[in-house]
């Protein structure tokens, strides 16, 4: 019978690692009765589960060969054996080493010795444990520490020096990140050497020796380890390295930027560390310098502290300290900053004095910022949940993440509920069904995509040809004639309601006429009610955000703000302005409030069907909104637009609002869009803010622009 070629296979791989056929057979055996013959999984990651179990077989049956020729000893010897294993028991732990030595050199654990150290990819590359390669001696395998990947040493110009370097080819588990590391260490050559014989003891046995060229030596006895070595210029680098068998065949390194955000995110949800400034290179760096401090210091003796000794810190000296740091910098009273200033109970002008308050927080760039470790009931759960947003404002709600930073102060963005589709609050009528969309607004002709020339369905015809263009953006014409007519005012239609519901919701004793509400031209997108598929090229603004977007502190006092992380080209779409969707006498009922973001939905409210204040609606982002209640506003240049979209049906009372680019975007300008709000209506429910957008068009800039040529005018008079 011809041999099954599954076993062949099995065979070679085994003996590809210098495994023996008479270890095979047993295990393999065990093996398939195990996993009830399916070689699939047998096969898999190079036979990794065969190789294992060979490998606990070899252990199980060398440790019982051990314990028998114990037993034999000490029955032949007697009382002089007892007396032998009383003094072995004492060695305990150099006979331990001894024992592992002792014990067959697992072939995983001789390859992953042998120069490159990449224990998955030596596993997974079989000529690795080909006769060819080099073998290393017994006497190496014994004493030899394994030189793990030498990373270059940092200098002045290296960008990676705060990096946290992983060893390549090591692979990775979760194993805690602890270190009782009591290496005696002295300086040579303005680099940190371990004393002759001393031996650095982490709570997973490592050992560190002397190395030439500065390198990290290390052997890897089991689980990951953390060691540290220094350059010449006397920086220290931190190495981290990971148990041998781990990782499985998925085993990736994970890039620095994804390991920092993952470390943040740690740090942020489980110690709750506050200041948004925080940073893992930056805290990895402070542990580097805060050893070789230690370890270049005169050793005292144990009861004697040493001089000069950082002074530690309780979590509430360190709170007080971080929160007159924060204080320093908050301005309102919603502060996060100021809650935990007023949670430690101290007055600012008393923390000012006090020691170990950093001045310069806010850039203090290779500096260590005092973490504030603030106990959970100190800040509510909401204010939690913005701060642990850093990677994700959106909580994952939209297709793309979008992170916000804060590189001007301490300052975290305001607690709101982030909704990804505006939400109906209350009273609003708002209705998506399917039994509402009339008889020709359904849409039987359309199928795949109504984009392609061959498909022209009535949707198309209904709107005089689509909106969108194959790559999906705005048809320029489209996008030109909704522009234009926001900047003239001589191109603007304006529709005037019989009984206005905004002159309706004010509730004054006389009713004022309707100042005009503006006609605007729409996009109607496919929906459920056509045949299309849901990646149809009418179909944008019900497809979410597909850019990538970060919400930032703006540096001239508009607080936060959203740019582009790429460039945008003319007609894209940018996000949709959501929120909750009120009814106006809702809106009027808040306004006390001075709400951030309304936007009315008054396209057609001098049309009939409009008409009633529950049925004249806005959107209000203020505590459940989405990205766009980042955008600030620009008088008269905005590099965004805002356009209504049917989606659902054609139901005027509402609709969405798109945003999209007015031009080509570079990447990091900040997103704006006109507001639309006249900055002397008194009446209108937002915020008054004094406008800061430096644009050409705004009358602030204006009214500078004509002080200085006035001023200009005087001066060349006299
Ligand atoms: C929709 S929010 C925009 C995000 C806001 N900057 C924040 O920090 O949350 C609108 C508010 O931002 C501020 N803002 C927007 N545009 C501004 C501008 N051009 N100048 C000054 N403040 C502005 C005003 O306080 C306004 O009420």
């Amino acid at each position: 019978m011809a041999p099954n070629p599954h076993i062949k296979k099995a065979y070679k791989a085994m003996k590809d690692l210098g495994i023996n056929d008479a270890q095979i057979k047993p295990v393999l055996k065990n093996l398939l009765n195990l996993y009830d013959k399916n070689w699939d999984l047998i096969a898999d990651d190079n036979y990794r589960a065969l190789a294992d179990a060979i490998f606990d077989s070899q252990e199980t049956q060398a440790s019982e060969e051990k314990k028998g020729k114990e037993k034999k000893a000490d029955e032949a010897e007697g009382s002089a054996a007892e007396v032998e294993r009383g003094k072995r028991k004492a060695n305990e732990s150099v006979d331990d080493d001894e024992d592992a030595l002792d014990e067959p050199e697992r072939p995983l654990k001789r390859l992953r010795r042998r120069g490159e150290a990449g224990s998955a990819s030596a596993f997974n590359n079989p000529n690795l444990g080909s006769p060819s390669s080099k073998e290393t001696t017994a006497h190496d395998q014994e004493t030899t520490p394994v030189l793990l990947p030498v990373h270059p040493l940092p200098t002045e110009n290296d960008p990676d020096a705060d990096a946290l370097i992983m060893p390549k080819g090591e692979p990775f588990t979760d194993i805690p990140f602890t270190s009782t590391h009591q290496a005696e260490m002295e300086e040579t050559n303005g680099h940190l050497e371990q004393r002759d014989g001393a031996v650095a003891t982490h709570t997973i046995p490592t050992t560190i020796e002397r190395s030439s060229e500065h390198k990290l030596a290390a052997t890897i006895e089991g689980s990951s380890t953390l060691a540290l070595v220094s350059s010449p210029a006397g920086k220290v680098k931190i190495n981290l390295s990971f148990a041998p068998a781990t990782g499985g065949s998925n085993l990736h390194a994970p890039s620095m930027d994804q390991l920092r955000r993952a470390m943040e995110d740690v740090c942020l949800r489980q110690y709750k560390i506050l200041d948004p400034n925080f940073s893992v290179s930056r805290f990895l760096n402070d542990i580097a310098s805060s050893y070789l401090e230690l370890a270049t210091k005169e050793e005292k003796p144990a009861n004697q502290l040493p001089e000069n000794l950082p002074s530690v810190t309780t979590n509430a000296d360190v709170l007080k300290k971080s929160a007159a740091a924060m204080a320093s910098t908050a301005e309102g009273s919603n502060d996060l900053a100021t809650k935990a200033r007023n949670s430690a109970n101290q007055s600012p002008e008393n923390m000012q004095t006090h020691d170990h308050v950093r001045e310069d927080e806010n850039n203090g760039v290779g500096e260590s910022v005092g973490l504030v470790v603030v106990p959970e009931c100190q800040i509510s759960a909401d204010e939690f949940r913005v701060i642990s947003s850093v990677s994700d404002i959106t909580f994952g709600k939209e297709t793309v993440e979008i992170p916000w930073v804060n590189e001007v102060n301490s300052k975290v963005p305001p607690p709101f509920r982030y909704i990804a589709q505006s939400l109906v609050h209350l009273d609003a009528e708002v209705k998506f069904s399917l039994g509402n969309i009339k008889a020709d607004e359904h849409c039987s002709s359309c199928c795949g995509d109504c984009l392609s020339p061959s498909m022209a369905c009535s949707c198309a015809t209904a709107l005089s040809g689509f909106r969108y263009t194959k790559d999906g953006l705005l048809q320029q014409d489209f996008l030109e004639d909704c522009i234009s007519e926001a900047h003239d005012p001589q191109k603007r239609v304006l529709q005037y309601c019989q009984e206005c519901p905004s002159e309706i919701a004010k509730n004054e004793e006389t009713l004022e006429a309707c100042k005009g509400h503006r006609k605007r031209k729409v996009i109607r997108e496919c929906w459920s009610n056509c045949g299309c598929t849901q990646k149809c090229g009418n179909r944008v603004v019900q497809n979410g955000i597909h850019i990538k977007l970060q919400v930032f502190f703006t540096s001239n006092g508009r607080g936060w703000g959203l740019r582009t992380l790429e460039k945008l080209p003319k007609g894209a779409f940018v996000c949709e302005l959501a929120g909750e969707i009120l009814t106006i006498s809702e809106l009027v009922q808040r306004s006390s409030e001075k709400l951030t973001s309304p936007v009315m939905l008054d396209a057609h409210w001098g049309s009939e069907e409009v008409s009633g204040v529950n049925k004249a609606l806005c959107l209000d982002g203020t505590h459940y909104g989405n990205i766009s209640r980042f955008i600030n506003h620009r008088c008269g240049d905005a590099n965004l637009i805002e356009i209504p979209v049917h989606v659902e049906n054609m139901d005027l009372h509402y609709y969405h609002l798109g945003l999209f680019a007015t031009r080509d975007i570079e990447a990091m300008e900040e997103l704006t869009w006109d507001y639309g709000v006249e900055f002397n209506d008194h009446v209108y429910p937002t915020r008054p803010f004094h406008c800061r957008c430096g644009s050409e068009f705004c009358p602030n800039v204006k009214r500078i622009k004509k002080k200085k040529s006035k001023k200009r005018h005087e001066s060349s008079q006299c």
